[in-house]
Order: structure tokens, then C-alpha cells, then sequence
């Protein structure tokens, strides 16, 4: 049932009102940098980063300068003993919505926000269990779903940002290889804002023995669902199968080489079957139903054009 807009918790905005809220801060970006962005996704217009994702990068930056204000305080109250603390902001949605492109824009963006804050970018493909573990444990077809994470060293992560330790390290998943890659790691050094991308950012099982009440969502300071008809993601899944066919599934080292060969119409028939054997199983058991939980929710068209956005009133 649809709540009545005053019992609501989101300010609706479509996209008329939204791209105004760029209007009174003048623009970070040259043109040419705005060019840049194109480099993080061609598909990307310019109007689109310029329109959505620029005001959505200037609440962002208001945001995280009022947490660092908050934390002088406290710093002033407590002498020395409080670290500096990154602002860190989690994004997520399906498998193939757009969260990777998001945050890689959202990243590009603040960072050229006055004072140039370090922005470090991490996913949480990096918590993943090796494949080594999901075959023991037949979680192969389930990746992606919750039992399929280390959430215990993902809230270990998160903690040690929240803590203010100064070098934190996050192992690193490799789409080519389709794992985790051993002996190597991330580091994150010092960041003033780190934005973590998965499709696990909003879940909350609890990671069991350690702290039985800790949740990823405490060491979120502000969350974004993208979101989009499950149709046009569906629909993405498969484009994006039929490039990585000619391109990345080509390689000698990916763990799809095999894919590289099938025909056009039989690797639609496969990714359309991984979508529904897996990625959409996940987005309807695990991934939509904490849609709610975000503070900003982004409804993109069949054309990745953001249409709507929704900002939780508190
Ligand atoms: N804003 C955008 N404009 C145009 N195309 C986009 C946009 N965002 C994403 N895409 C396209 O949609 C597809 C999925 O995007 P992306 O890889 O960012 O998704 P994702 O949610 O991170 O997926 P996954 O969880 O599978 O890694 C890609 O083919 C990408 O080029
Ligand atoms: C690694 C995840 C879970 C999330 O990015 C996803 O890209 C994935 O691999 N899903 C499993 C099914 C598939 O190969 O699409």
C-alpha cells in the first residue's frame, strides 16, 4: 500500500526540482573535467552528471563538512584523544543498476570539492568468500546473497574507518577471475569520505558470535538505493553480457572464456538465465526490501536517466 505523501519519510523531488538544487553553488567542474567523467562510463551524458549527480555530490560534501565539524567538537571536548573520522557513504541496488558507475562519479565529483578531500572508493565484492570457500560450502550459484560475504570482516572494515584508524586494508575480488585475489589488498590511508558500493550495504543480519548487535548500516553515515524497474535491469545485465563476450570474456585468464564463444543468441539465453536463476532471485529476496532503509533512493528510466529522488526527511 502507498502512503499518503505527509506519512511518508522521503521528500519526493522529480527531476525538474532536483537538478536545481546545483543551481545556487558554483560548478567544481570545468567542462573538460565534466569530459573526464565520460572516461568512467561512455554511456554517461554529461547532462545527466551535471543534472543528478553534481547536486546529489554537492548535499554529499555539505554533509560530510558538518560530520568533520561534529567531530572537531567532540575532538575539543575529549583533547587529543578523538582521530580524525572519514564520513563514509554506502551505495546500493541490484546487480547491474549502476552502482559501480555512481560511485565512481560520485568520487570523481567530490574530490574536486573546495579542500580536495581524499575520496577512496571500495566494494564489498572484496568480502566475498573465496571460491575456494563457497565450493565447500555449495554457495557457488549464490553469490551475491548474504551468506555469501565475510560480513564479519566487512564490519571489521567498517569499524576500523569509524574508529579513525589511520591505514585500513580490504581484500580484492576480481570480475576477470571471478575471485578473490589472494596476497592482494587494497590500502585506504587517512580519507575523508570513503564511499562503499555493494548490493549488502542496507542488510542487517547480524554478524553472530562477536557482536551479535552490530549492523553495517551503524557505520553508514548516509545511504543511497539506486533503483530502476526490475525489466530495464534485467535488460542491462544481458547488454552488458553480450560487451564483456567480446571484450573481457575473451581474455585467456577470465573464469567466462568459455562464454566468448557462444553466438549472440545463445549468450542472451545464458545471461538472461543467470539474471533468473540468480541475480534476480537476489534482488527480490535480499536486495529490494531494504530499499526503505536508504536516506536517498535514485529511480533511474529504461534509459539510465534518473527520474526521481526521494531524500528521507530524517
Ligand atoms: N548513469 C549511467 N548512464 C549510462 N549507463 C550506465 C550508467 N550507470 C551504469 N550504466 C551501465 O549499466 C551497466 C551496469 O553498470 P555498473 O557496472 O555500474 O553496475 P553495478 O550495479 O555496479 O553492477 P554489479 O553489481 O554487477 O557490478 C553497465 O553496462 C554500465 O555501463
Ligand atoms: C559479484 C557480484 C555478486 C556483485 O558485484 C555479481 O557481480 C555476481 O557475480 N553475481 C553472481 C551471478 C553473475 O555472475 O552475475
Amino acid at each position: 500500500m502507498k502512503s499518503p505523501e505527509g506519512l511518508s519519510p522521503y521528500l519526493t523531488l522529480n527531476r525538474e526540482q532536483w537538478k536545481k538544487l546545483r543551481a545556487s553553488v558554483s560548478m567544481p567542474l570545468t567542462e573538460t573535467e565534466l569530459e573526464d567523467l565520460r572516461g568512467i562510463n561512455e554511456n554517461l551524458s554529461l547532462e545527466e552528471a551535471s543534472e543528478v549527480y553534481l547536486p546529489l555530490s554537492r548535499l554529499l560534501n555539505l554533509l560530510a563538512t558538518s560530520n568533520r565539524k561534529m567531530s572537531e567538537a567532540t575532538r575539543l571536548f575529549l583533547g587529543d584523544l578523538n582521530p580524525k573520522i572519514p564520513f563514509i557513504v554506502g551505495i546500493s541496488g541490484s546487480v547491474a543498476v549502476g552502482k559501480s558507475t555512481t560511485a565512481r562519479v560520485l568520487q570523481a565529483l567530490l574530490r574536486r570539492w573546495p579542500g580536495n578531500p581524499r575520496v577512496e572508493l571500495v566494494t564489498t565484492d572484496g568480502f566475498l568468500y573465496p571460491n575456494r570457500v563457497l565450493e565447500e560450502r555449495g554457495l557457488m550459484k549464490r553469490k551475491g546473497f548474504p551468506e555469501s560475504y565475510d560480513l564479519e570482516g566487512l564490519i571489521r572494515f567498517l569499524a576500523d574507518l569509524k574508529s579513525g584508524k589511520e591505514e585500513v586494508s580490504v581484500p580484492l575480488y576480481s570480475h576477470l577471475t571471478y575471485d578473490i585475489l589472494p596476497e592482494k589488498k587494497k590500502w585506504v590511508r587517512r580519507p575523508d569520505i570513503v564511499v562503499v558500493e555493494g548490493l549488502n550495504i542496507l542488510q542487517n543480519p547480524c554478524v553472530g558470535p562477536v557482536a551479535p548487535s552490530v549492523f553495517v548500516s551503524d557505520f553508514i553515515d548516509f545511504s543511497i538505493y539506486v533503483d530502476a524497474d526490475e525489466e530495464d535491469i534485467a535488460r542491462w545485465y544481458v547488454e552488458r553480457f553480450q560487451v564483456l563476450r567480446r571484450t573481457a570474456f575473451r581474455d585467456p585468464n577470465s573464469y567466462f572464456r568459455r562464454y566468448a564463444d557462444l553466438t549472440e543468441e545463445e549468450a542472451v539465453v545464458t545471461a538472461r538465465r543467470i539474471w533468473e536463476e540468480i541475480n534476480r532471485v537476489n534482488l527480490l529476496q535480499n536486495i529490494l526490501p531494504t530499499r526503505g532503509r536508504a536516506r536517498l533512493i535514485l529511480t533511474k528510466g529504461p534509459d539510465h536517466v534518473v527520474r526521481q529522488v526521494r531524500l528521507r526527511k530524517m
